[in-house]
């Protein structure tokens, strides 16, 4: 294993099902069969013998059940995802990792593993994710029994949930689903744009239609259907409210069985396994940045990580944006792809460039933390067919708390530069936690079946302190009307330890 040797990414692989439970338990996939399935793919994807040997380091992607501390698994637990898929393929591994939360994952491991070739340290490592959570979601749905329960004996690493991504403060105020962050940024870029509910779902649906044409044409899409603007920024029963101004498709979406898996090695290997040089593709740039609990961020309409990482990625890469043939920019939300696109200077109205290469979260399919191992399959695969070109994947963890880029190409860079440690806000917001009068800043209103069930809103001081609280019933409704609230004045009343607000 020599030092300094360039990284490559020589062979990906996908894998889907949508079994739901209707038709009774056969051919029920599991979150290992779907990696197994994704990473035999990734193998002959090489096109050479003797990969499944040649792994010495094999990294796993955490899953939704080893996500949330004290997540119940209602299937039975595989104890060791790396260990088995190892097993499963026929790889015998030094190192096995199981990856900590977020979807930055891929590409953070990516940027890993490619530094780790460089620095010597390995020489080949599979790289793999997957979720099963539509077959869970089926089989409790009509009863069905699946087994998931497996394990092995093999070591690994297993990196945990990492810190907590939400603050006691906001969970009290019940910011505790990913749809009701991301909704505070959405309402946020609302408001800055001057636009009304209804004029900024019609914003969200104008960038998200394109997107549902690519994944109508993905043979790994979950869901590939093409919608209209009109349905998208309908509210329907199909396209149910869900935390304002959010409808259904506007989502990630979580009912999905879905892999991937990639592997990367040295320079060298890749030429002892006679792998071709058209299946290879090179890391030019990569970046990383993170951020603080959102309510505490100074801005809520953009992010400080992805500008971070993305400015990192080209710096690294030496492009910038314009250079960028091909983007797979995470969309779990509208708002991520409006940051991401105001931090690469992309006008998403006016700009042919797709901003996605699988269709998107919210219609390719969110599986989890693993989304962008099928972003970077898909760069792959497209890069190949468009030799020389560049391409970046943005992945994104948390409430745009954990950001991973990453710039490809077929072409050979000049060199390498492993990813710097992750960049870190210097600035936060302080709190106030008593009673006061404030300006709205940003809000949603959380839906349930019922209809909407809890207003939220993030309000600024004259001195610069923000305050967290919930809306009043007379509140509620003024927060349902169409006009957006923000700017307004609000009374925050705190009792105990939660702050509930009117108009004044
Ligand atoms: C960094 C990041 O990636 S952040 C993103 C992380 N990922 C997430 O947060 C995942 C978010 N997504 C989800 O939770 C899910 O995909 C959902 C809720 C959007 C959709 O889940 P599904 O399992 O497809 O639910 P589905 O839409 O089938 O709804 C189930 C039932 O509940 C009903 N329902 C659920 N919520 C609502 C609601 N708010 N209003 C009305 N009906 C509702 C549906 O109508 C449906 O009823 P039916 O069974 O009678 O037809």
């Amino acid at each position: 294993m020599a030092k300094g040797d360039l990284p490559v990414l020589v062979g990906v692989g996908q894998s889907l099902s949508q079994w739901d439970g209707t038709a009774g338990p056969a051919g029920a996939p599991s979150p290992l069969s779907l990696m197994v399935d994704a990473s035999k793919a990734a193998l002959a994807d090489t096109g050479a013998a003797g990969i499944a040997e040649a792994i010495d380091t094999l990294a796993v992607v955490r899953i939704f059940e080893d996500s949330v501390r004290g997540a119940p698994h209602p299937h039975g637990h595989n104890t060791n995802l790396p260990g088995t898929l190892a097993r499963d393929i026929g790889a015998a591994p030094a190192h096995l990792i199981y990856e900590t939360v977020g979807g930055q994952s891929p590409q953070a491991l990516v940027n890993e593993m490619a530094a780790k070739v460089f620095e010597g340290e390995i020489e080949c490592a599979l790289i793999s994710g997957s979720e099963a959570n539509r077959a869970s979601k089926g089989a409790r749905r009509h009863g069905v029994e699946i087994n998931w329960a497996d394990g092995a004996d093999a070591e690994y690493e297993d990196r945990g949930t990492g810190p907590m991504m939400l603050s006691r403060e906001e969970i009290k105020h019940g910011i505790v689903a990913p749809a009701y962050f991301y909704a505070l940024f959405e309402n946020a870029i609302a408001a800055r744009e001057g636009r009304s509910r209804s004029e900024h779902r019609k914003a969200m649906a104008q960038l998200f239609q394109p997107f549902t044409a690519v994944a109508a044409k993905n043979p790994y899409s979950q869901f590939p259907v093409e919608h209209s603007v009109e349905f998208l920024s309908t509210p329907s029963k199909a396209n149910y409210e869900y935390a304002d101004p959010f409808l259904k498709w506007f989502i990630a979406q979580d009912a999905v069985n879905q892999g991937a898996a990639a592997i990367v090695m040295s320079s060298s290997k890749a030429d002892e396994l006679g792998i071709a040089e058209d299946k290879r593709v090179y890391l030019h740039g990569a970046g990383e940045g993170s951020d603080d609990f959102i309510s505490v961020r100074p801005r809520l309409d953009g992010s400080f990580a992805m500008e971070a990482a993305i400015s990192r990625a080209l710096d690294q890469s030496g492009k910038t944006a314009a250079d960028m043939a091909h983007f797979d920019l995470y969309s779990c939300f509208p708002c991520a792809v409006f940051s991401s696109t105001q931090a690469l200077g992309v006008d998403w109205k006016t700009d042919k460039r797709p901003l996605t290469l699988t269709g998107g979260l919210p219609f390719f399919g969110g599986p989890g933390n693993n989304y962008s191992l099928h972003g970077i399959a898909e760069m792959v695969a497209k890069l190949r067919g468009d030799a020389g070109t560049f391409g970046l994947v943005l992945a994104n963890g948390g409430w745009m708390t954990k950001e991973a880029v990453g710039v490809y190409s077929t072409a050979k860079p000049a060199e390498f530069t492993p990813v710097a440690r992750y960049a870190r806000p210097a600035e936060e917001i302080e709190l106030c936690t008593e009673s006061c009068v404030a300006k709205l800043e940003t809000f949603t209103v959380t839906h349930g079946k019922e209809g909407p069930n809890k207003g939220i809103i993030f309000a600024r001081l004259p001195d610069g302190r923000r305050a967290l609280a919930n809306a009043s019933p007379a509140a509620l409704a003024v927060l349902r009307e169409d006009a957006s609230p923000v700017g307004r004045s609000v009374k925050i009343t705190v009792d105990g330890e939660t702050g509930t607000f009117d108009f004044t």
